[in-house]
């Protein structure tokens, strides 16, 4: 692609993680504003390299309405330095909506909350159906990874590339932050999959509604412990039996027992809130 730096004019820096920047631009052509993520591949093994054009390219693949739009790439040999182009979503993050609220003990509108479930449920719908045999699992959701465009619809983000970079060997690998939305099968080292994407989901759904995560603790193995028994506060009984139904059900301990994406969809309580939002 001819694409170059050029075409593009930072207009700030929007955030800065383990992955590396991201910086909302204009395309100088038609004054499109856009984000790219800046990603220094320098310290990367020749595998990590590999795996992060897979995971660029599984990005390109994903079409949905709720899932960032990939734009294109650039790669900067002298800088080794990949920028990825993607949609700007003007709402942000939903953990700084979260935390904003929790600072002002204002709770989030339960529509707000049903348009989140479902319009998550149907961005993990397009990832889990599996692309080529390859079902690409979120791996990272949470409310860090999940933006909001100007109409306040969801726009999931950062796929793949989380994984790539919390990679063992990679420094990204620094541990951030508490794996407050691990779930039990993980904790038991048992494989990922993706109703471990729907605990995740339910955890996100669970801290729009309480302004905290279901499960807190002040260290990694009473967390662990949590997660395992799965008990939790029902949310604030502000929100419906509905919601709270839903969420449980995202929540349960058992994989089995837990709903799949499509269960999710076919569910009578999402099916008739559907109906009344569409
Ligand atoms: C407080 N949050 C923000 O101001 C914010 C805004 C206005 N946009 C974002 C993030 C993105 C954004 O605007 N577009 C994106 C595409 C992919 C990914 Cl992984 C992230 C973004 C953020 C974190």
């Amino acid at each position: 692609n001819g694409t170059t730096l050029d075409d593009f004019e930072v207009i700030s820096t929007i955030g800065t993680g383990s992955y590396g920047t991201c910086k909302k631009i204009k395309r100088k052509k038609d004054g499109k504003v856009l984000v790219w993520k800046e990603l220094d591949y320098g310290a990367m093994s020749e595998t990590e390299k590999q795996m992060l054009v897979s995971e660029v390219n599984l990005l390109r693949e994903l079409k949905s309405p709720y899932i960032v739009k990939y734009y294109d790439r650039i790669i900067d040999r002298a800088r080794t330095t990949i920028y990825i182009i993607m949609e700007y979503c003007k709402g942000g993050d939903l953990a700084t909506i979260i935390s904003r609220n929790k600072k002002d003990s204002v709770y989030l509108d339960e529509d707000f909350i049903w348009k989140i479930l479902i319009q998550l449920t149907q961005a993990l719908q397009e990832c889990h159906q599996r692309k080529n045999g390859r079902a690409v699992l979120h791996r990272d959701m949470k409310p860090a990874n999940v933006f909001l465009d100007m109409d306040k619809n969801v726009k999931l983000g950062d796929f793949g590339l989380a994984r790539v970079l919390h990679h063992e060997t990679s420094f990204a690998n620094t541990y951030v932050g508490t794996p407050y939305y691990m779930s039990p099968e993980l904790v038991n080292n048992m494989s990922y999959n993706e109703k471990s994407d729907i605990w995740s989901m339910g955890c996100v759904l669970y801290e729009l509604c309480a302004l905290h995560p279901p499960f807190v603790a002040s260290s990694q193995t009473e967390l662990n412990r949590k997660i395992r028994l799965g008990d939790f506060d029902r949310i604030p009984k502000r929100y419906s039996e509905d919601l709270n139904t839903i969420i449980s059900k995202m929540l349960h301990i058992e994989v089995t027992k837990r709903p799949s994406i499509e269960e999710l969809l076919a569910d009578p309580i999402v099916v008739g809130r559907r109906a009344k939002m569409d």
